[in-house]
């Protein structure tokens, strides 16, 4: 558990939060930029002067009245953009400085075990500027990893990175949090890797939290915060099927997802991440169309965006998915809540749990 009630005053800024976190799986941090986003973790993990504030983590004060617990006493692994390794040391000897500097625990993680968990064996020796964005994160996460944090915390720890080495980190970084039960706390302005990645979600605004609540629940709702032409919906499912024609079948609330990869095992959790812009309704349940995901649904909200374009939260069962469609197309099917649609899509990005 993670508390803290933080009040903040910049010139045109102020950030004020009162919370209690569960902090047990990943936490995401979002909100447009300049809402306070950094400025909270920063705060949390003692690098902001915060007079007046008071943070508790488990049983240890962090903060409150005149007691202070100093940064590098606060058992934080804390992660930059990006990465902050120091630029005249080798991998190695930038790992090494997080072993010499790590805080008291039970349960230490090696080097060797650090090293081969995120497969940076072959950079030991090189200089940290030769890497790529990709590597030099997971350098950071290594030597932040070596100092025995009870708690990660990540600023943007992705924004680097090209889609590419994002997809390879984003397993690592659940990995992480499973295998060596350490909570995470990192900061996003994209909805995409929330998706991806977090299990919660603070959603921030002017130096307030707004919302807070499952990542599924915050991101499928029509007429949340997040309910615009760039809104996505997570859905939970289990690999059916393998193999046939190099895609897998998917059960997603007792309906079929198919997803174009063939490298799961059956009885595996994934989580599907689904644009809502990617949706096209049918009234009808359409057979012969290539299109091989077509979900019964419920229509239960229909939110306008703008004169052209509406938000339609659609029901499996007890999961939630939103479709961007026209308004033209709205009044043509003379949609109404209540309605069973087909929500027809193509392509989903897939997330293995
Ligand atoms: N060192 C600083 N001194 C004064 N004001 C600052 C400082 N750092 C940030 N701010 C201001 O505090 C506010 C919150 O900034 P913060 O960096 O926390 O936002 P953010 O949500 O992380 O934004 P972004 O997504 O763009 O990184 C902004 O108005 C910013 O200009």
């Amino acid at each position: 558990m993670l508390s803290f009630d933080i009040h903040l005053e910049r010139s045109g800024f102020t950030l004020s939060v009162n919370e209690q976190l569960q902090l047990v799986d990943i936490t995401g941090i979002m909100g447009p930029s300049g809402c306070g986003k950094t400025t909270l973790l920063r705060c949390l993990a003692g690098l902001e002067k915060i007079p007046g504030s008071s943070i508790q983590f488990r049983d240890v004060i962090w903060q409150r009245e005149r007691q202070y617990l100093p940064a590098d006493q606060r058992q934080v692994g804390y992660i930059f953009q990006d990465g902050r390794l120091f630029p005249h040391l080798n991998v190695r000897d930038n790992l090494t400085y997080g072993v010499k500097r790590r805080h008291p625990s039970s349960n230490h993680l090696t080097p060797d075990e650090v090293i081969d968990w995120l497969d940076i064996e072959a950079l030991l020796a090189r200089p940290v500027q030769s890497l790529s964005g990709g590597q030099r994160q997971r350098v950071a996460i290594g030597r932040a990893l070596l100092r025995s944090p009870q708690l990660l915390m990540m600023d943007e720890p992705m924004a680097a990175l090209d889609w590419a080495a994002k997809v390879r980190i984003i397993p690592r970084l659940r990995e992480l949090n499973r295998r060596f039960h350490l909570p995470v706390l990192f900061v996003s302005h994209d909805r995409e890797e929330m998706a991806r990645l977090a299990d919660d979600m603070l959603l921030m605004s002017n130096g307030q939290i707004a919302d807070k609540g499952a990542v599924h629940w915050l991101l499928s709702q029509a007429q949340g915060l997040l309910a615009d032409d760039h809104a996505l919906s997570v859905l939970d499912g289990t690999v059916r099927k393998v193999g046939d024609y190099g895609v897998s079948e998917l059960d997603v609330d007792g309906c079929e997802i198919v997803v174009d990869q063939d490298d799961l095992e059956p009885g595996q959790k994934v989580r599907v991440v689904v644009q809502a812009a990617d949706i096209s309704i049918a009234l009808d349940d359409v057979q012969r169309i290539s299109i091989q995901n077509r979900l019964r649904t419920t229509l239960e909200d229909i939110q306008e965006l703008d004169d052209k374009h509406c938000l339609l939260q659609l029901r499996l069962k007890e999961q939630v998915l939103l479709a961007l469609i026209t308004q033209r197309a709205r009044h043509k099917l003379a949609l109404n809540t209540g309605m069973i649609v087909y929500a027809h899509f193509k392509a989903a990005r897939l997330e293995v749990q």
